[in-house]
């Protein structure tokens, strides 16, 4: 119980109160929340006001607490941090927090509520526990051994860390997590006036891009990110790819548009059928003029001006996405993930191909450090600095 200016409040239930100034003087009819630690979402004590939302009922309401010794404004993310710092949270699910916040779409939504919730946690921390019974295998087999004997590796133990290397080898292989922040890739290739920034436009609603019949209109790579059925995307149109681009602007272009053709998930060619990237769509365009080229073997037949084929072209995006983004609730590593996961990978793998005991106490010992930094039971300062500083404050 929480007893403020004569009154009680009691844990986890709102209360209605007068805010008064330290004159006496009412501020405001506020709600009021006590959350004791460490039932809390720092895991310290806690107290929410709920005021009305005017402007200058939150000024009054702030100058009054910060004359209350020892109040200050919380920092960026510092809610977050200090539940880190408590224990409330690990660092796969702060992590987790910050791309909910930053969340545009509802894969990412998804995606990002699954880390939250400790998904990759509790993956990492079983991975970690099988690491510390091998680890303990191998003291007990030490303590057994005695010196002129050659220490016994115990039974199945080599097998046992392969398996482990290998459960742990397919999420270092899967689909990284930035893929779900940067969207799936789709870029627009083909020669001068095929019709790329007119199918872009179409694709994402937009009129980001110019289009006319002059050649060559398009010089530098235009980016949009979309949703299309709640999947993010990344839309890319490019120069018009030709030979004689006859001016030295146009050369740029183009040679930006070959170098994002080898970033793409997908490539929608708009030029001659067969001439364009291996694994690229073929896509026939401007299907309402009898004139445009068609192709025999299109993936897809368009107009941008009719909208003939378009839907069915997101359609078959949307589920060419699905299959290669990771998945909503499936676990994901982002690049500093990642970089942890693949050494605890590395010194188990050691770890397995040792035959002296000493040594593959020592990997193991390595392997717990590098899940101990993914999680975050040892961290650096400028780590937490770094991603803290991506909340917003009051998070
Ligand atoms: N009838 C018809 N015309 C189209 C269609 N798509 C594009 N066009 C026309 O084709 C011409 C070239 O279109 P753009 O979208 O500028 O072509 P681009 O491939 O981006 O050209 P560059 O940027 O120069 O490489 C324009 O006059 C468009 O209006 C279509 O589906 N139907
Ligand atoms: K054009
Ligand atoms: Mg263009």
């Amino acid at each position: 119980m929480l007893t403020l200016a004569g009154r009680d409040f009691v844990p986890r239930q709102a209360s209605l109160a007068r805010l008064r100034d330290p004159q006496g003087a009412v501020l405001d009819h506020a709600l009021v929340l006590w959350f004791p630690g460490p039932r809390s979402a720092t895991g310290e004590d806690c107290a929410e006001l709920h005021c009305h939302g005017g402007r200058a009922v939150l000024d009054a309401v702030q100058r009054s607490l910060s004359e209350i010794e020892g109040l200050r404004p919380a920092e960026e993310g510092e809610f977050t941090r200090r539940a880190f710092a408590n224990g409330r949270i690990d660092l796969a699910e702060a992590e987790g927090l910050a791309d909910l916040l930053e969340a545009e779409t509802e894969w990412q939504r998804a995606s990002a509520i699954a880390s939250a919730g400790g998904r990759l946690s509790s993956l990492i921390e079983g991975w970690r526990d099988a690491s510390l019974r091998a680890a303990a295998e191998i003291e007990a087999a030490l303590d057994f051994s005695d010196e002129d004997d050659v220490a016994q590796m115990p039974a199945r133990f080599a097998e046992e860390l392969d398996d482990l290397c290998a459960e742990i080898g397919e999420l270092l292989d899967a689909p990284r997590s930035e893929k779900i922040k940067e969207g799936f890739r789709v870029v627009l290739a083909g020669p001068p006036n095929s019709g790329k920034s007119t199918l872009f436009n179409a694709l994402t609603d937009s009129e980001a891009a110019i289009t006319s019949p002059i050649a060559g209109t398009t010089r530098d790579v235009i980016e949009r990110s979309v949703a299309i059925a709640g999947i993010p995307f990344s839309l890319v149109d490019t120069a018009g790819l030709r030979e004689d681009g006859n001016e030295p602007i146009e050369a740029i272009g183009i040679a930006r548009a070959r170098a994002e053709l080898s970033r793409a998930d997908c490539i929608l060619w708009l030029g001659p059928e067969g001439e364009g990237p291996s694994g690229a769509w073929e896509i026939s365009t401007k299907s309402d003029d009898a004139n445009a080229m068609q192709k025999a073997q299109a993936d897809h037949v368009v107009s941008a001006v009719t909208g003939e084929g378009i839907g069915a072209l997101k359609a078959a995006l949307v589920e060419r996405a699905r299959a290669v983004l990771p998945k909503p609730g499936e676990a994901a590593l982002n690049a500093r993930q990642h970089a942890r996961l693949a050494e605890a990978h590395a010194a188990l793998r050691a770890a397995g191909q040792q035959r002296d005991l000493l040594l593959i106490g020592e990997e193991l010992r390595q392997a717990r450090l590098a899940f101990d930094r993914l999680i975050g039971r040892a961290t650096t300062e400028d780590m937490l600095d770094a991603l803290f500083s991506r909340f917003c404050i009051g998070k």
